[in-house]
């Protein structure tokens, strides 16, 4: 099609014509008909088990045979099967494991992509590159590589001063190797538009065409003629050898001609080879950092698992990458590459001529799964990418890349499913090569380069091209080191950049101190637009880009414990930018301040302290202090501060009730998963004597009746918790107060048990309920860090309620503070190297 779709177009029109439950059908074109089939059934009869009545199409051989000339890849019946025994030993896995090989080129590759970067200044080894389309660059590497195991000698197309003079060869002009690649390319478009007219292919002016196949022929005819006059003695004069001697190398043109002298033979097959495995490749290597660039998520996964085979990029040093570790260990390397395939088969369309009368298994009958006689002449298309998206057998996800899909799923699919090979006698040749030489690439390029960036618009469309090269890669970009920005109301501590500097190397750190008026308001503006562009990582406490402004953020390290701020901002709901909190660096100062007022409280401090500034001497009532052993202590909402207030309130002889919105049942789900200082909380969720969790009311009522004397709100706030104790609940406390034996202090109130303590937000209560319950003795009495409104303006009934006790929202002040969020940066940074999960990640779902 137009739009380079034709695969697609192929499920289209099926689908909308015929029905996504019809899978074989055929479609009148011209003067003949075709039949179409995404059926696993019949593409194993046609393939495989009744191959035999099948053979590829004059058509096929008639578009490639003036480029290639007949070979394996182009040649029908007695020659084809002689072809395949003659090139078929050659693909011993011990020949496709010259890693050194790969290497050296991959090398050059690399080099080309540093040249792409633009980030220049003391820090010039990191930074983004211009957006570039790696795509050609692929087809070069792999011309590179694939002529060097063809003929011996490579054409460095990605670096052409280390081609090395070629001896002369009397009679034959040394092959125009600059060339050979853009002959190949123009050839190859030519066969596309000559195949478009198909039968009518005549009509079609051809000198061109013939032009370039002519310098293929002689490029290729001119080894052939070396081989043929050096003899064994070829293998001697290569180039580059890698610490082996020349004779153990693996050069296919070498190999064949000890079985055949031909010379047209052998310059056949070896185009045949070049054109399948140079260009497959090529595309699928395209093809997976296309879909690694548009999921990020995979792309940091895909890289843990390379880090933790094969660690980091290592300049100048011996990879240590084994073949087994590659063909064998890489779990997810290869889902990604079959989910790649599944996707995106190079080789979108297939086909056949049927060469008898024959029947094929399924299609016919009004079920549609009776056999169908198929009479001799009749071309099929098998449609490999169609094959690969039908929903009934990968699932409703089909059109998504899901790697995981070929790991969780017991997804391995063996049969005719998934053919991106071929299957049965033609099956593909070099298909372990292939794997074997694009996972490389893969590893080597996620070793040195941190993460690869779309540099299209989001919604540009999948572009196929049945002459196997992937038309969508309109550029991506690679990036070696970070850049972090921290905006802070603080100086930088002293160390802070040195610590950070010898702890990442590769990181460049922008220190930005913005004072604490502009927080909130969020005040971005006064952050130049420079100092944003090439921002990877950043640490804020509200001040926040637009995804404009920061197109390259990948992670931003909130100073706070809540997210709440940052929920409605673009960049955060717009984009998979990964947010973490500063859940964690609060535990320690928020629970002694918990504690604090809860003891001040029981133990009459308030009062003391005024009698002291009064110079009173002046006893309370002795007898109604109550110390804490074997109270219960409720806490609404277990996460790090939770956690830390249990350790501190069991270590006073407290019994613990612990709340969660979801059920901790097993041990597993009560670990804590975000970050804790060492040593402190409840990293295993041991300490609760009973544990509540639902999200209805009656669920919270539970949790509440449940005997509280000290009740502490450490839930997030979000749309659920807003107002999460109103009257009910404080009726609820209440209740479950006269029940068992309580005492208070006030005079004919009713006697609450419960002493409220919120240093969450001031939303989570509602006020009124509050003030109300305080005044009515509904609860004990109440430590506010939080209120509703904050601040809590002048002349408020709050300020004067009964028992209370409030602060301006100073819980978390700690001298602390910084160097713990400082830590979980750290962590993350390491991880985010990794390709690891985050900790303290907001999930965009729950919103914290
Ligand atoms: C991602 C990479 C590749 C894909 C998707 C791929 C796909 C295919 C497919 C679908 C066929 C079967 C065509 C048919 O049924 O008529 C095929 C055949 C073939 N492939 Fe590959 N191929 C890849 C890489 C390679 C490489 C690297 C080589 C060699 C270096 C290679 C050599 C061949 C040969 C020689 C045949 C012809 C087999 C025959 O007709 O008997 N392929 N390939």
């Amino acid at each position: 099609t137009r739009t380079d779709r034709g695969p697609q177009y192929v499920i289209e029109a099926l689908d909308g014509e015929m029905g996504k439950d019809v899978h074989t059908v055929v479609v009148p074109i011209h003067d003949y008909e075709l039949l179409v089939s995404r059926d696993p059934a019949n593409i194993q009869a046609v393939l495989s088990t009744r191959s035999v009545h099948w053979d590829i199409s004059e058509h096929r051989t008639a578009s490639w045979e003036p480029m290639l000339g007949y070979g394996i890849f182009t040649s029908r019946g007695e020659h084809w099967k002689y072809s395949r025994g003659l090139v078929r030993p050659q693909f011993a896995m011990d020949q496709i494991n010259d890693f050194d090989l790969y290497e050296r080129h991959v090398q050059q590759l690399f080099a080309v992509i540093d040249s792409h970067l633009t980030y220049h200044d003391a820090h010039s080894e990191h930074g983004w590159t211009r957006p570039f389309d790696l795509q050609p660059l692929f087809y070069n590497l792999t011309l590179d590589v694939m002529t060097e195991m063809l003929y011996g000698y490579s054409v460095h197309s990605q670096k052409p001063s280390e081609r090395v003079e070629l001896p002369i060869v009397l009679g034959y002009e040394s092959p125009d190797r600059e060339n050979i690649g853009k002959h190949m390319d123009a050839g190859k478009a030519w066969i596309e538009t000559r195949g478009a007219f198909w039968k009518y292919r005549w009509l079609l002016p051809s000198k061109e065409f013939e032009q370039h196949c002519a310098a293929i022929h002689k490029y290729a005819e001119w080894f052939v003629q070396l081989r043929l006059r050096r003899g064994d003695k070829y293998l001697c004069g290569l180039q580059h050898q890698s610490g082996r001697p020349n004779s153990d190398r693996f050069v296919l043109l070498h190999e064949l001609a000890k079985i055949t002298q031909d010379p047209v033979e052998l310059r056949s097959q070896t185009l045949n080879v070049l054109s399948a495995g140079r260009d497959t490749t090529a595309a699928l290597l395209g093809w997976i950092v296309y879909f690694l660039a548009r999921h990020p998520r995979v792309c940091r996964k895909l890289r843990r698992e390379v880090l933790h085979y094969f660690g980091r990029y290592v300049p100048e040093q011996p990879t240590g990458i084994q073949f087994r570790e590659v063909r064998d260990s890489l779990t997810y390397m290869n889902a990604v590459i079959n989910e790649s395939l599944r996707m995106a088969p190079v080789v979108p369309l297939n086909d056949r001529v049927s060469l008898q009368d024959t029947v094929l298994p399924r299609g016919g009958g009004p079920n549609r799964d009776q056999p169908i006689f198929v009479p001799k002449g009749t071309q099929i298309l098998i449609p490999t990418y169609a094959l690969g998206q039908r929903p009934d057998i990968w699932g409703p996800d089909a059109g998504e890349f899901r790697p995981e899909r070929w790991i969780d799923d017991g997804g391995h699919k063996s049969g005719f499913e998934f053919v991106p090979f071929g299957g049965g006698v033609r099956q593909c040749l070099g298909q372990q090569l292939a794997r074997i030489k694009s996972a490389y690439v893969i590893i080597r390029l996620l070793q040195r380069y941190d993460r690869v960036a779309n540099a299209e618009p989001p919604e540009a469309p999948m572009r196929f091209h049945h002459t196997i090269e992937n038309r969508s890669g309109g550029g991506v970009q690679t990036l070696k080191g970070h850049k972090l920005l921290v905006i802070s109301p603080w100086e930088a501590p002293a160390g802070l950049l040195e610590k950070l500097a010898a702890a990442f190397p590769d990181l460049h750190v922008v220190y930005h101190v913005q004072g604490w008026t502009a927080i909130p308001p969020s005040a971005a503006d006064d952050i130049p637009d420079d100092m944003w562009h090439d921002v990877t990582v950043l640490m804020t406490f509200s001040t926040l880009p637009t995804p404009e402004q920061a197109p390259k953020l990948e992670y931003v390290q909130l100073m706070s414990a809540g997210a709440n701020n940052v929920l409605d901002k673009p960049v955060f709901r717009d984009t998979e930018v990964a947010f973490c909190t500063a859940n964690g660096v609060h535990g320690p100062q928020i629970s002694e301040w918990i504690m604090s007022t809860y003891l001040a409280f029981e133990h009459h401090l308030p009062a003391y302290l005024q009698g002291q500034k009064e110079a009173r001497w002046d006893r309370k009532d002795m007898l109604s202090i109550e110390d804490s052993a074997n109270k219960t202590i409720g806490i609404l909402g277990y996460g790090s501060i939770g956690r830390q207030t249990a350790r501190l309130a069991s270590a006073m002889g407290m019994a613990v009730h612990a709340y969660t919105l979801h059920p901790r049942d097993t041990p597993e789900s009560r670990r804590d998963r975000s970050w804790t200082p060492a040593g402190l909380g409840d990293p295993d969720g041991a300490l609760p004597a009973k544990w509540f969790s639902g999200a209805s009311a009656a669920d919270l009522h539970a949790f509440l009746a449940s005997g509280l004397d000290l009740l502490v709100v450490a839930t997030p706030l979000t749309a659920r918790t807003q107002h999460l104790l109103g009257r009910e609940e404080f009726e609820v406390l209440y209740a479950a107060s006269s029940s068992s034996s309580s005492s208070e202090i006030g005079g004919e109130r009713k006697k609450g048990r419960t002493f409220v303590s919120n240093i969450a937000r001031g939303p989570v209560l509602d006020t009124d309920a509050l003030f109300d319950g305080l005044e009515g003795g509904l609860i004990r009495g109440a430590a506010l860090d939080v209120t509703d409104p904050e601040p809590l303006p002048d002349g408020h009934r709050l300020w004067g309620a009964r028992n209370v006790i409030i602060t301006p929202h100073v819980s978390g002040a700690s001298t602390r503070y910084f160097e713990r969020v400082l830590a979980i940066l750290e962590v993350n940074l390491g991880r985010l190297g990794e390709g690891a999960e985050l900790v303290n990640r907001v999930d965009r779902g729950r919103g914290y």
